[in-house]
């Protein structure tokens, strides 16, 4: 290093600023403005250049300090012994040199036993118990001084009120993390995203939003935890303990403290190192979020012995993980549409090294996501990567803005197939209208429109779906209805045999149903039994595109979404000129006869389906039994007329039977069909 000692003086002291401002952020706001790994970059910096020039070196370098503060709204607390942080490493290197340090300061080259235990990201805790009771629970603040937090921890599920047993001391303080585990995180943003509340960067940062409420009801809710990794004080100090820490641990699972199930211990640092890499391999699948891992000497005796530094205990050291945070910047968004037009925004990265990997895309979820992050184009952002799940952009780092950022702005079109957009209310996603000729959503929209309760058309299985989209034969359901006998044949495993079979199937299929051609068409939400109330409803095709919004909702079992759906579907242009495409073709179907209202055979009756009918289907009953005048329920009770029981039909026949409702079978239905369609 070529530094002048003026121009490291300079770089210490912007160091020192921007990790003061960084940890008012995380321990003041419990928000952090950057992920772990840049701050951590930054204190191993100031570390070096405070080694490299020692006359540089303050008591006030934030490299001296436990970071954090005590907020004057909580009542504060002393702590009887200070609650220090941990020296780190980030490689091998650095743990057996933590090692060599141990033997060379205790003059003693045996090798040492070291308790090993997960780091758990969540904030540091010391509950007080006197007499078995807890009296009190503080944070750790800046390590002398915390936050008084009795009543919110007492809210926390795994954290005994009195201790197990009889044989304690009359003062014991125990230390440990609180946290949130993985799966009650996912759970609280759910809810906060839903209520409008605010969502958590990372599990780390709603554990300690969650325990440091002035309102511990709101405290009460939050999934947290608790693990125990040390004593604090213990009084009266003749008080026998065990003489390693690891049997400390095991004396406090006996007095009824959690203890995190992959504590272990470990010899040497070849050893803790093998546990380093075991831990590693289970990170993904722990149900909570870790950072590290934390090695300790074992041996109470050596720990005095080693004593501490400024802000951390000589006998300890956390090795960290790599980091699951890190910071990119947003080079542009594009615009994918899924399988079933749902569109994603997708964020192009500049590539980054982030949870073991290259990455270069993140998702944005949805428009909400984006509005909710605030996020433009040329941002610098914090990206998420943790196991297999997709990278996420977590959040926005503000005071990078440079005022050249730009808005991302939604396409109101398909990127893909140009149709509209549509996005209900109350939907976060935006979807593409044109359902039969995007060619995102062509092959699954194709099978659709082939399978069994739609065009029945036999022999075009989903195999050869692909097949006929990849090969460039078919882009619109029409399509398959130009075929020649020389397009099937020219097809890979395709005999003459079955392509002429094919070709007679599709001209088969074209006699059909308007409520099967409906169910075809595959509109959002329009399944079999929609499709033949929409059938029986306005008996015509022309009717039903003519549709307004009001008279699709006076369909039966049609609400305010589907009849969106189904209105948008037919005012996107592309897809009705496919239906007359079909038409053309010569799909046609008979004439819908009116039943007479008044002589339907089920009017008034209300019945019930339960159990597996294997000649047709539940949904296929339900629209049949429905157009007979019936209105089809979900429970049996005293206003139930009668019950369609199939076979293994569960507590509906039972409940049936009390009530002495009519119980019909498949066989039965299928004759009364048969009689009176
Ligand atoms: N992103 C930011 O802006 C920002 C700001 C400040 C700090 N940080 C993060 O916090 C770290 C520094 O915080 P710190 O001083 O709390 O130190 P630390 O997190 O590196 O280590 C000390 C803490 O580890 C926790 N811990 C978990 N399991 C433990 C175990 N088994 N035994 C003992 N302790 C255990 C305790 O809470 C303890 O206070 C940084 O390395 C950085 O990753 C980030
Ligand atoms: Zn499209």
């Amino acid at each position: 290093m070529s530094d002048t000692l003026e121009q490291a003086q300079q770089k210490v002291a912007e160091l020192r600023n921007t990790l003061n401002e960084y940890n008012y952020q995380y321990y003041v706001l419990d928000e952090p403005s950057v992920p772990d790994a840049v701050y951590d970059r930054d204190m191993q910096a100031l570390i070096a250049l405070e080694k490299q020039y020692p006359t540089l070196l303050s008591p006030n370098s934030p490299s001296q300090k436990v970071g954090g503060a005590a907020l004057s709204s909580f009542e504060q607390v002393t702590h009887d012994m200070p609650m220090l942080s941990l020296d780190n490493a980030f490689d091998e290197e650095s743990l057996l040199a933590f090692e060599k340090r141990l033997k060379d300061r205790l003059k003693d080259s045996a090798t040492m036993d070291f308790s090993c235990e997960p780091k758990l990201d969540g904030l540091a805790v010391s509950i007080l118990y006197e007499n078995g009771e807890l009296v009190r629970a503080a944070t750790r603040g800046d390590g002398q001084v915390g936050e008084n937090i009795t009543a919110n921890v007492r809210t926390i599920s795994n954290v005994p009120l009195t201790l197990r047993g009889d044989h304690y001391p009359a003062r014991v303080e125990v230390r440990g993390e609180v946290f949130m585990p993985r799966e009650g995180f996912a759970k609280l943003n759910e809810q906060q995203k839903e209520t409008g509340g605010k969502v958590f960067a990372n599990p780390r940062n709603a554990a300690a939003g969650s325990l440091r409420q002035l309102d511990s009801k709101i405290t009460a809710k939050r999934p947290l935890m608790f693990y125990a990794y040390s004593l604090g004080v213990v009084q009266p100090e003749s008080f026998t303990l065990p003489s390693t820490h690891s049997a400390r641990l095991a004396q406090l699972g006996q007095w009824g403290l959690p203890l995190c199930p992959d504590i272990d211990t470990a010899e040497g640092g070849r050893g803790c190192l093998d546990y380093y890499n075991r831990i590693l391999e289970k990170r993904d699948n722990l149900p909570y979020d870790i950072d590290g891992v934390v090695f300790k000497v074992d041996r109470i005796e050596l720990q005095a012995a080693l004593g501490f530094v400024a802000r951390a205990p000589r006998w300890a050291i956390a090795q960290k993980f790599p980091a699951q945070e890190e910071v990119t910047t947003l080079l542009d968004v594009e615009f994918q549409v899924g399988r079933t037009g749902a569109i994603t925004p997708v964020a192009r990265l500049e590539p980054v090294f982030v949870g073991g990997v290259t990455v270069s895309n993140a998702t944005l979820h949805n428009q909400d996501e984006i509005t909710r992050l605030g996020v433009k184009i040329g941002d610098t952002v914090v990206i998420r990567r943790a196991g297999d799940v997709i990278p996420q952009v977590v959040s926005v780092v503000e005071a990078n803005r440079t005022g050249d950022e730009t808005d991302i702005t939604f396409p109101s079109q398909c990127p893909v197939c140009d149709s509209q957009v549509e996005k209900l209310e109350d939907e976060a996603v935006a979807r593409c209208t044109g359902g039969l000729i995007c060619a995102a959503q062509r092959k699954q929209a194709l099978k659709h429109f082939a399978s069994r309760k739609a065009f029945d058309i036999d022999g075009l299985g989903d195999k050869l779906v692909d097949q006929l989209v990849d090969a460039d034969l078919v882009h619109s359901p029409a399509d398959f209805f130009t075929l020649s006998l020389g397009d099937v044949v020219g097809l890979e495993r395709m005999a003459e045999k079955s392509a002429s079979k094919l070709l007679s199937s599709l001209e088969a299929s074209k006699k059909t149903t308007l409520a099967k051609f409906l169910y075809a068409l595959g509109i959002r939400e329009v399944g079999e039994a929609t499709a033949a109330n929409l059938a029986a409803h306005f008996e015509t095709l022309e009717a039903i595109r003519d549709a307004s919004l009001e008279a699709l909702v006076e369909v039966q079992d049609v609400g305010g979404v589907v009849a969106t759906h189904i209105f948008n579907f037919f005012n996107e242009s592309h897809n009705t000129d496919v239906i007359d495409a079909l038409l053309k073709e010569g799909v046609h179907w008979p004439a819908i006869e009116k039943p007479d209202s008044e002589n339907l055979p089920l009017e008034g009756k209300t019945c019930v389906i339960t159990g597996t009918l294997s000649e047709m289907g539940r949904s296929d009953a339900k629209a049949r039994l429905q157009l007979l005048g019936a209105k089809v329920a979900g429970s049996v009770s005293k206003n139930t007329d009668f019950l369609v029981a199939g076979e293994k039909a569960g507590s509906k026949l039972t409940k049936a039977q009390e009530l002495d409702v009519e119980v019909w079978d498949e066989a039965a239905l299928i004759a009364f069909l048969s009689e009176h369609e």
